[in-house]
């Protein structure tokens, strides 16, 4: 029998196959994508990540099974902590400081993306909540380890190689491994009511990740600046 995250991923497939194909993700894989954009992206990803570290902290706070609570608990650390590492270096690359940074207003589509985890965080079940948590893991490690794929060994020229090496990392697979383990299990104890909102927090999430490259491929303005 399929379980419910290859049902997902399949219902999914369209925008998965968006997001990889994205001209965010396409320049990043030849290393031609334009400084401002990635740095506007870090800038965004940088709140993003806080929001979702709590978001995670409320998944292992909520998990009916004991065993679950360090693969979130662990996650929420390493979102706010490594992750940041990894930001941190493109920073000083780019000459980014803390000033720079904060001048980036979070952008609607970040602050839609972190709201709509944390709403979810507050207001849903524990299986809708780690099925929205998902996409996360899943669809960074399908982005990331198909550039590596493309590149055939040629990339450490690319500025956005870190990026790439973080995300295709085999011990990213095997997290991505354990997150699907929990949904496909939180699935299977559910009904089938249960099953149907945790694709639908399941397909949001992952439209979202679509829209957090596109809103930073666009440099995103809030529409309503020019009225403040
Ligand atoms: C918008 C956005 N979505 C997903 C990730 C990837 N990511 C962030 S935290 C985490 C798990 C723990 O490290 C993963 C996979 C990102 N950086 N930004």
């Amino acid at each position: 029998m399929t379980g419910f995250c290859d049902r997902a991923w399949q219902h999914t497939v369209k925008l998965q196959q968006a997001s990889l194909t994205h001209p965010f993700n396409e320049e990043l894989a030849n290393g031609s994508l334009p400084a401002d954009r990635f740095q506007f992206y870090l800038a965004q990803d940088a709140r993003y990540l806080v929001g979702f570290g709590r978001a995670l902290s409320v998944a292992a706070a909520r998990t009916p099974d004991p065993a679950d609570l360090p693969f979130f608990a662990g996650a929420a650390r390493e979102a706010v902590v490594v992750e940041r590492e990894l930001h941190e270096g493109y920073f000083q690359r780019f000459g980014l400081g803390q000033t720079e940074l904060d001048a980036i207003e979070t952008s609607p589509t970040c602050l839609a993306y972190t709201s709509y985890l944390l709403a979810t965080a507050q207001t849903d079940g524990y299986p809708e909540l780690i099925a929205a948590l998902l996409p996360c893991f899943w669809v960074y490690h399908y982005v990331g380890s198909s550039i590596l794929r493309q590149q055939e060994g040629n990339g450490p020229e690319n500025p956005y190689q870190a990026w790439i090496d973080t995300y295709a990392d085999e011990d990213f697979a095997q997290s991505v491994d354990t997150c699907k383990e929990a949904v496909d299990r939180a699935a299977a104890a559910g009904d089938e009511a249960t099953r149907e909102r945790m694709l639908d927090r399941f397909t949001r999430a992952s439209e979202y990740e679509w829209m957090f490259w596109d809103s930073a491929y666009r440099l995103e303005p809030w529409p309503t600046a020019g009225l403040r």
